[in-house]
């Protein structure tokens, strides 16, 4: 299933919680070098794909790659990076503090601490403690965290929840600077209009994959000019005519199955 310029694949990925099934018949590929999108609403499932990517799922069926190995593989270990949406650093140190300690643990190179202390952003809260800081400048010391030792994929879970319009922007900048940079961006968000800011977008509901498009395409598809619009007429035409799941091979983008896709799971 593995091909070049396939930062992740999935096939027939199925996940259970509890005694739920949460997401099933997941087939997606996730280009290199590019911002995707993770995009749906509260309780879709965003985050535990985001987990199955990360290796960090339990109870995970089918199929899952990531730079070429199996999710969660210890080779993967320096090359994937995870921000969660609760921020996993400790109150009590300063940001700086934190940055340094888990510059060590994650041996990334000595003074790597400051340069994504700066591209967050928090250069001036830099000697400030993390229980002093807002909810935004906390989720931003994770980002930090995510970042060090530039990590070819990095998987970010709602990002931008809480920040500010002007500190969002900011972030889909980095975001997409990190890119240019040669990373693979994968970003969940429940707010539509940020699919405006990806390459590539996956557009979920309720545990699948209801389109696998691009912001022009969707838009196109759907005749409208806001992504929540377009989303809510997907979900018209899904119900109409039944799930689609867009596909795409490894150089291009062809039909993404938004309105009139293949079907999933042939
Ligand atoms: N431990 C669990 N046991 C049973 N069901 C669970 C468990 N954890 C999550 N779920 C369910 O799995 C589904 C997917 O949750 P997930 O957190 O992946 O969604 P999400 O799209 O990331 O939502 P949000 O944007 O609110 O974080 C939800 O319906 C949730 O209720």
């Amino acid at each position: 299933m593995e091909h070049s310029g396939h930062a992740v694949a999935a096939r027939n990925l199925a996940v259970s919680r509890g005694a739920r099934t949460v997401l099933s018949g997941i087939e997606l590929v996730v280009q290199a070098g590019q911002v995707t999108g993770l995009l749906g609403p509260s309780g879709c499932g965003k985050s535990t794909l985001l987990r199955a990517i990360v290796g960090v799922q339990a109870r995970v069926s089918g199929e899952i790659t990531v730079l070429g190995q199996p999710a969660g593989s210890r080779g993967l270990r320096r090359s994937v990076a995870y921000a969660t949406q609760a921020a996993s650093v400790y109150d009590d140190l300063t940001v700086e503090q934190n940055l340094r300690y888990f510059e060590r643990v994650l041996g990334a190179p000595s003074g790597d601490a400051q340069r994504v202390i700066a591209l967050v952003g928090l250069q001036d809260h830099a000697a400030v403690r993390v229980d002093a800081l807002s909810g935004g400048q906390r989720s931003r010391v994770s980002l930090a965290v995510a970042l060090l030792g530039e990590p070819q994929l990095i998987v970010l879970d709602e990002p931008t929840v809480g920040l500010d319009p002007v500190l969002r922007a900011e972030l889909w900048t980095l975001f997409r600077s990190l890119a240019v940079g040669g990373a693979t961006l994968i970003v969940s968000s429940h707010v539509m209009d940020e699919a405006l800011r990806c390459d590539r977008l996956l557009l979920m509901r309720e545990g699948a994959i209801l389109a696998d498009t691009t912001p022009t395409e969707l838009l196109t598809r759907t005749g409208t000019t806001d992504p929540e619009q377009a989303f809510l007429a997907l979900i018209a035409a899904g119900s109409r005519t039944g799930p689609h799941i867009g596909r795409h091979g490894a150089d291009s983008h062809p039909d993404p199955g938004v309105g009139a896709g293949t079907e999933a799971g042939t």
